[in-house]
């Protein structure tokens, strides 16, 4: 079967801030800039994943594990220190809820442009625009400036503009838990659609039981490595030290 995304031997490391006396950072100039003042951590360390064309997948994880950086990874919004990553077809998803978003404009002029970034032709927008709009539940506040509407609106218009580009890749953060309970099940109802209809799935969540129920397969991330590949059930199990 077609590989959709394939991760190949990638770290990521981040810069611990800590703030530094003066004393400190005098003693390190003068002493030759010997060393690194700043301290580095792995985010991420020699990750590989290889998710098949209509996979259905969890990243899970404590918190700090790595999920999400693996997520922007795939996605193309964080490059790695070392490694590849590759991607077939169009990727959309919901990262964080509202980037892409400009809060001056309108949402109407929001689908454009969020949708014009995801890859969507004017056209191709124009077509859509009703079935966002209707999805979104949005009503006549299309037209008011993003920045007054409240974060589950926010996540309402992104999560439809995403699902209307027809991503063959689809990357959904934990973000499903800003909207309130009708408009997740509805967004859950989709996600199980597009998988449904051979799309590929990447789904990064602490809700256990719905993971298990949307996907087939969990990757357990703990400090930057991966601890288990395999069926969600094991995984789930996994997190749960049974
Ligand atoms: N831009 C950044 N700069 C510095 N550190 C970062 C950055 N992004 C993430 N980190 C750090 O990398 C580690 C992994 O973060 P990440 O968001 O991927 O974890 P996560 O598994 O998604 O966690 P959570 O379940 O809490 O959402 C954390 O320690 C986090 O503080």
């Amino acid at each position: 079967m077609t590989v959709a995304i394939e991760v190949k031997g990638i770290s990521k490391q981040f810069v611990l801030r800590h703030s530094r006396s003066i004393k400190e950072a005098f003693v390190w100039v003068v002493s030759g800039r010997k060393g690194d003042l700043s301290e580095k951590f792995h985010a991420l360390k020699d990750v590989n994943l290889e998710v098949r064309q209509g996979e259905t997948v969890a990243l899970l994880g404590f918190n700090g594990s790595g999920k999400s950086t693996l997520l922007k990874h795939i996605s193309g919004v964080m490059i790695p220190d070392t490694g590849t990553v590759r991607t077939r077809g169009r990727v959309a998803g919901l990262i964080e809820v509202g980037a892409g978003f400009h809060h001056d404009l309108s949402g109407r002029e929001n689908v454009y442009l969020n949708g014009a970034i995801l890859g969507m032709t004017e056209e191709q927008i124009n077509d859509r625009f009703d079935s966002i709009v209707e999805f979104a539940e949005i009503g006549h506040f299309i037209d008011t400036e993003v920045k007054f509407y409240s974060s589950g609106m926010y996540l309402r218009l992104a999560f439809s503009v995403a699902v209307h580009t027809n991503p063959e890749v689809f990357l959904v953060d934990e973000i499903l838990a800003v909207g309130d309970e009708p408009f997740q099940r509805k967004c859950i109802a989709k996600i199980q659609e597009l998988a449904a209809d051979g799309r590929t799935l990447v789904v990064v969540s602490h809700d256990l039981d719905l993971v298990a129920r949307i996907c087939d397969r969990g990757v357990v991330l703990d400090h930057g490595n991966v601890t288990f590949d395999g069926p969600i059930q094991e995984a789930v199990a996994k997190l749960r030290g049974q």
